[in-house]
């Protein structure tokens, strides 16, 4: 892992990058207020889909995360936790692809109804907490033919993603978010 600017990246992931080290001009203007928002995605795309929302569970099991995630999330390197992918469809498209790490040890006492989350969406659990916190985003330029990217959703293009820790009760759980091709808002 490497400290670059005060911004770490690995090579085999996306170059996630604290969004305050990205100029104005490296994040494009029309995608930038969704980046930064530190509201929920879910409310937000309900919004701009008239609510006609859905979420697609891809993916749910127990897992070992990986290095960069877990790093963030200050996981032992055999720590395992709870690996939900899903898609976010809104209006019958794939706007929104969604990989949320949920550590083993955060998953106790009452966030333990996490563990049995299926397409109800995360987010509403997670705004509805009065003690969840949010950290700051991380921010990455993805190529959309990455592998991190579910093969039925990749292309020929450049994707922006992004990621942050949530604190409920101060145990830790991360989100990260990748706007795919089909997103119109
Ligand atoms: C964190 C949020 O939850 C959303 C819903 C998710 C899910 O149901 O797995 C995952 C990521 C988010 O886009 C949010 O609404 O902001």
């Amino acid at each position: 892992m490497y400290a670059v600017r005060h911004c770490r990246y690995q090579p085999d992931e996306p170059q996630w990058r604290d969004h305050r080290c990205l100029t104005a001009s490296e994040l494009p203007q029309s995608i930038r207020p969704w980046l930064l928002d530190r509201g929920s995605l879910t409310a937000r795309l309900v919004r701009a889909s008239g609510g006609d929302f859905r979420v697609q569970v891809l993916e749910q099991s127990w897992q070992r995360p990986r290095l960069t995630e877990r790093r963030l999330l200050e996981m032992g390197d055999r720590e395992q936790g709870i690996i939900r992918e899903v898609l976010l469809i809104c209006r019958g498209e794939p706007w929104v692809y969604a990989r949320s790490v949920l550590p083993a040890r955060s998953l106790e006492g009452r966030l333990r109804h996490l563990r049995k989350l299926r397409d109800s969406a995360l987010g509403a659990l997670l705004f509805s907490d009065p003690s969840m916190r949010r950290a700051s985003y991380e921010v990455a330029a993805i190529d959309g033919l990455s592998p991190l990217i579910p093969a039925d959703q990749q292309a020929d293009a450049t994707l922006w993603g992004r990621r942050s820790c949530f604190y409920l009760s101060g145990l830790p759980l991360m989100v990260s978010e990748i706007f795919l091709p089909a997103f119109r808002p």
